[in-house]
């Protein structure tokens, strides 16, 4: 197929272009840099610099007969879009908006979107299935939900086959025997496991470990951690099943939660070093624990994610700061 994705400089992004190369499609990747490195890239695809909103429609001609749309771009920081809504709202739903009027004119037939377990705010039932409720608490949630539905109204309207992955705590990397390696590196990073890697490689001086007063086990958050190279596979498989005219979701994750503390230990079992933790008052709108059910991508799909082990989860991650960071 010949594929855009937008946002394909980033972290998930750059992995799902990596795989999707590998498969033999024809990638362009759209991206403005805002938050992504060029680097990042993989050989092999073409690179357009810009934004969704100004470049998705020239792009995105009948002449260029593109099958199929991957969309990563978007804003990502949850304490930031609580300070700033106004800017989620517009990259992260009017740029969408923008990204489905341009496809709409051209007639391109499939999209996938990056959307998030965060969309079902905090629930007590574990593990989270689709038909779980949503609630979202903070407005990056709020921006992705929002798109579901803009989602599920074009698929029933135009015939725009398009699938929601809802990824939980995306996490690893992905490392190529010839060395190369495209990974999670965000700057500022707010991202647990890639902060513990940066206070485990003494880059950082401590963790502040936000909240241990949480009723779970340890008193810690708990969070489903899912490895890239297995939201990758899912994207592949989501592309070759999209039907026109209709919207689908699915919740990806491993279905075993991990605390914050767990994962601390992890980290220090794969580096060998040690990590001070301070402990910190909680993280406004965190989520006390999400653990995602994926049986629907199971089941439909026929996914199934392969490096499912914290510590194999981790061990790529750091592998992937030791090798570009
Ligand atoms: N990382 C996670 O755990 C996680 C979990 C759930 C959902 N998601 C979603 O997955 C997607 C990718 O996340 P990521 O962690 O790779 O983030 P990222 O910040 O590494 O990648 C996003 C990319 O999009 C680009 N971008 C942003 N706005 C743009 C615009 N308007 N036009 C063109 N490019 C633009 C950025 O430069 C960046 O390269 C996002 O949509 C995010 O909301 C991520
Ligand atoms: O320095 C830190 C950073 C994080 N945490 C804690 O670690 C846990 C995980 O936090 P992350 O920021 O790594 O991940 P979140 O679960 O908050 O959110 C992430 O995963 C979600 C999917 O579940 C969203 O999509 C969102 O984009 C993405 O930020 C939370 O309890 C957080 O408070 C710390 O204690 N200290």
């Amino acid at each position: 197929m010949k594929l855009l994705v937008t946002g394909g400089a980033g972290y998930i992004g750059s992995v799902v272009t990596a795989l999707l190369l590998d498969a033999g499609h024809e990638v362009v990747v759209l991206d403005d840099l805002s938050t992504g490195y060029a680097e990042a890239v993989p050989s092999g695809a073409t690179f357009v610099r810009g934004r969704v909103q100004d470049r998705a429609a020239e792009l995105l001609t009948p002449e260029a007969g593109f099958d199929g749309v991957l969309h990563f771009a978007a804003f990502i920081s949850v304490g930031e879009s609580v300070r700033q809504p106004e800017r989620y709202w517009d990259n992260n739903v009017v740029g969408t908006l923008s990204l489905l009027s341009a496809m709409r004119a051209a007639g391109v037939p499939r999209l996938i979107f990056s959307s998030t377990g965060t969309v079902h705010g905090d629930l007590d039932a574990l593990p989270i299935a689709e038909d779980a409720p949503v609630g979202p608490l903070n407005p990056y949630a709020a921006s992705k939900l929002a798109v579901d539905y803009a989602l599920a109204g074009e698929a029933a309207a135009h015939g725009l086959g398009a699938v929601s992955l809802r990824y939980f705590n995306a996490s690893g990397a992905l490392l190529r025997p010839d060395g190369t390696a495209y990974g999670e590196r965000h700057d500022p990073e707010t991202h647990l496991i890639p902060i513990v890697l940066q206070v485990a490689a003494g880059e950082r001086e401590k963790l502040p470990l936000y909240g241990d007063d949480y009723p779970t086990p340890d008193g810690t958050c708990v969070r489903d951690y899912i490895h890239v190279t297995d939201l990758a596979s899912a994207h592949l498989l989501a592309l070759e099943s999209v039907k026109p005219g209709e919207h689908r979701v699915y919740n990806l994750g491993n279905g075993n939660g991990y605390s914050n503390r767990q994962v601390v230990e992890a980290v220090r079992e794969v580096t060998g070093a040690p990590v001070p933790v301070e402990i910190a008052p909680r993280r406004p709108g965190d989520i006390v624990a999400q653990v995602a059910s994926s049986e629907r991508a199971r089941a439909e799909l026929g996914w199934n994610p392969a490096r499912t082990d914290l510590r194999d989860i981790v061990a790529d991650a750091w592998e992937f700061y030791r090798r570009a960071c």
